[in-house]
């Protein structure tokens, strides 16, 4: 099994993760000319010819001879490329990885899917990712089914740590759609927190740029002790809190308004549509 650094690797949709995913493999020292790209979409394409990595609309063509192959498609998609590839793939002796991060999808369907015409399979982990990979700072969640070596899953390991300061192993497949209602979609519930602290203190008169450099740092700084500190999230919120002051107030209001009840309802609703996606397009 070769390293990471020595590994060719394919990605199949080069969208918004996959470009996330790539950035931050190519910012760690990941060779460009290592890493190939299909993706049907001409402006996609070009933007990541002109980063250096290789890139194809054939996905058979590039995932010829990977030995990680990611599958950054919609989960929508899932199926025909994997299809597709294990067609393609009967001439090989010895089947890449394949790591799939598309929402849902069951490690049984990918199986399935990518079977060679021969009856083989190829080893299949399921990742969650999130866009923060591209700055580095990504979480991702995983599980391995039983078939996947220990150094597989080493290798793939490796890759999530070189964009992710938190790659957790899941001990049930399930969780992987907790952890995509949690940090896989969790970005976008922090900027759409800024959009609406933006929005709110523009409305009471701030400039929208100074409101928009506050509200950004405010979320990084927070985040950075949230790493940073020994304290959990709760003692932070008490240090911010003085007794009847301001924050105090605001939080008053949230209670008052069901944030924990809408947080709750939120991720549950990304949960459970990870899990719909999987059943709805599963074999
Ligand atoms: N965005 C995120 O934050 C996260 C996304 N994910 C998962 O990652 C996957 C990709 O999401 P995202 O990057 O946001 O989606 P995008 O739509 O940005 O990227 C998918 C890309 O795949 C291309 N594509 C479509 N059909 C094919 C095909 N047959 N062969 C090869 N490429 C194809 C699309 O091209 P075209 O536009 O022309 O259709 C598109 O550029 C999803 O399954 C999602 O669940 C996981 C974690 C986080
Ligand atoms: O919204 C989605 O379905 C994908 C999965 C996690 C983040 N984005």
């Amino acid at each position: 099994m070769p390293s990471l650094q020595d590994s060719k690797i394919a990605f199949i949709g080069g969208g918004n993760m996959a470009s996330a995913i790539i950035g931050g493999l190519t910012s760690k020292g990941v060779s460009k000319s290592n890493i190939i790209v299909s993706e049907p979409w001409e402006v996609n394409r070009e933007k990541l010819a002109a980063t250096g990595v290789q890139t194809t609309t054939v996905n058979a063509e590039a995932g010829a001879n990977a030995d990680i192959v990611i599958i950054a498609v919609k989960p929508q998609v899932a199926k025909s490329v994997c299809e597709e590839l294990g067609a393609s793939w009967g001439e090989r002796q010895s089947l890449p990885v394949v790591v799939s991060i598309a929402a849902g999808i069951t490690l049984s369907s990918l199986e399935e899917w990518s079977k060679t015409k021969d009856g083989r399979s190829a080893h299949v982990v399921r990742v969650m990712p999130n866009t923060p990979a591209l700055v580095g700072e990504g979480a991702s969640g995983a599980f391995a089914s039983a078939a996947v070596t220990s150094e597989e899953k080493e290798l793939v390991n490796a890759l999530l740590s070189s964009v992710s300061k938190a790659t957790e192993w899941v001990e049930k497949e399930d969780l992987l759609d907790v952890v995509t209602g949690l940090s896989g979609s969790g970005p976008a519930y922090f900027f759409a927190m800024v959009e609406h602290l933006v929005a709110s203190a523009t409305a009471l008169g701030l400039p929208k740029e100074q409101a928009t450099r506050l509200a950004t740092q405010t979320c990084l700084g927070a985040g950075k002790m949230l790493v940073e500190s020994s304290d959990d999230p709760s003692q932070l919120r008490k240090n911010v809190t003085s007794p009847n002051g301001t924050t105090y107030a605001a939080l008053q209001t949230f209670e008052g308004e069901g944030f924990k009840e809408i947080v709750d309802k939120a991720v549950q609703a990304a949960t459970s549509r990870a899990a719909e996606l999987g059943n709805v397009l599963a074999k």
